[in-house]
């Protein structure tokens, strides 16, 4: 099978281009400027020792900033973290694939590559700055974007408590209905993205829910049908559901409430969710934005969010819902290398009956942000990785889709210059073929 080749800031006009250009170094921007704006909390925190540990950061992030619009060569990770062998395995790798005296860079190695390689040089910058080395420069970011969307969130957790007061008398009919309504609330809610958006506020405002049909026509690829044939099927027995998850904020919400919805309709006994170990592409949600999520629900004096606060609490605490987190998922690797590079991790989600992939960067991951054709199936696209019955559910941030019927794409590029990175389509796109 021909695998074409990988989307890249070499071709310019593309949207790798016009994110390695201008996107990437506003985004570092953003980063100097919190970390120049946290300057007295670090003293206040830390004493003398936090200011220099500011500075430190400030010229790491400087110079990182300098290499990347020069188009300098990506250089060795030297943080000497768990993850640090395989990054610096991996740019040896990237250096085998050119010809004599190339070298990796910004503007000329794969996308996926620099742009990951960049949030984990961010990492090292402040690893590199102690003792201010633990502060994540996107909490802020992803603290407000969850206080801007709390009016969508009260409205989505009224409605599933209120759905749920009359679950035992709902129809088959009426629970497929509901289920399908919470997969597209999951979907939309990827659209609260900080990394597409520039770290600009891109909140939910208004209830999600009222929009649905509107959207519906926005949906590219709807296999909602295959999901809840797989879940349905054998109702009452146990069934794993696993939720690689994307965005902190209100799109974290949105995937609990599914988590719920799928324990409530016993279309799923647990619910496994996977985790970033570190901040990554701005918005992606770490441990520490879950129990933070978990807490702000909790103090609320809105009924139905305490509500759900106390129902998720209590579901991560019995085990229904299982927490996971490993260094792959912030790896630059396609995800069909994952059973070579992280084997622990690919028959972890061997155990599950689906896997639910959020968002963008799980979807170029997936396929391995290469320029397939926009008709190539799904399954080809997903080459060797086929853990288990898997679905995206994921806006169009970047310019990969594949599965799509002869000429949509064509069709949509004719109208909307902008259909593969405005956020505003989405796919629900399943592989059963394992
Ligand atoms: O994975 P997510 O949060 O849905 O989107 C991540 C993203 O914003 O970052 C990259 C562009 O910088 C693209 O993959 C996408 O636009
Ligand atoms: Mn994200």
């Amino acid at each position: 099978m021909d695998i074409p080749c990988s989307l890249s800031a070499r071709f310019e006009g593309s949207f790798a281009y016009f994110t390695v250009k201008d996107r990437l170094p506003q985004i570092l921007t953003k980063v100097i400027d919190t970390v120049h704006r946290y300057k007295h909390k670090f003293l206040e925190e830390y004493g003398e020792e936090g200011i220099d540990g500011e500075k430190r950061a400030l010229a790491y992030f400087s110079k990182l900033r300098n290499e990347m619009q020069t188009d300098k060569p990506i250089i060795p990770i030297i943080d000497d973290l768990p993850d640090t062998h395989i990054w610096n395995e991996y740019l040896q790798y990237q250096k085998s694939l050119l010809g004599d005296g190339e070298q990796p860079s910004w503007f000329r190695s794969p996308w996926l590559y620099v742009e990951c390689y960049l949030y984990r040089r961010i990492h090292e910058g402040m690893t590199l700055s102690p003792p201010i080395s633990t502060y994540d420069v996107f909490m802020e970011a992803k603290n407000d974007g969850y206080l801007q969307s709390e009016n969508a969130v009260i409205a989505l957790c009224t409605h599933l408590q209120e759905f749920k007061t009359n679950i035992a008398d709902t129809s088959e009919a009426g629970c497929k209905e509901a289920f399908s309504k919470l997969l597209q609330v999951s979907l939309w809610g990827n659209k609260c993205d900080l990394s597409i958006s520039g770290g600009q506020d891109n909140s939910q405002k208004f209830s999600i829910l009222n929009s649905l049909e509107s959207f519906k026509s926005n949906i590219l690829v709807d296999n909602t049908e295959s999901v809840w044939q797989i879940l349905s099927q054998k109702k009452n027995s146990s069934r794993r559901v696993d939720i690689v998850l994307d965005n902190a904020g209100f799109e974290l919400i949105t995937d609990f409430v599914l988590a719920d919805i799928l324990l409530s309709l016993k279309l799923a006994t647990e619910v496994h969710f996977h985790a970033k170990c570190i901040p990554w592409y701005v918005s992606d949600t770490t441990k520490r934005d879950i129990d933070w999520t978990i807490k702000q629900l909790l103090s609320t004096n809105n009924r139905w969010m305490s509500k759900c606060g106390e129902i998720w609490k209590e579901n991560l605490k019995k085990g229904r819902w299982v927490y996971h987190e490993h260094l792959f998922w912030t790896l630059p690797h396609e995800f069909c290398s994952m059973a070579q590079t992280a084997p622990d991790l690919y028959s972890e989600l061997q155990k599950s009956d689906l896997v639910l992939f959020k968002g963008d960067l799980n979807y170029r991951k997936l396929t391995g942000d290469r320029k397939w054709d926009f008709t190539v199936p799904f399954t080809q696209a997903l080459t060797t990785f086929h853990p288990a019955p898997l679905c995206s559910v994921r806006t169009l941030k970047s310019d990969v889709q594949v599965g799509l019927k002869p000429g949509a794409g064509e069709q949509l590029a004719v109208s909307e210059t902008d259909w593969m990175i405005s956020g505003k389509y989405g796919i629900i796109q399943f592989d059963a073929s394992v």
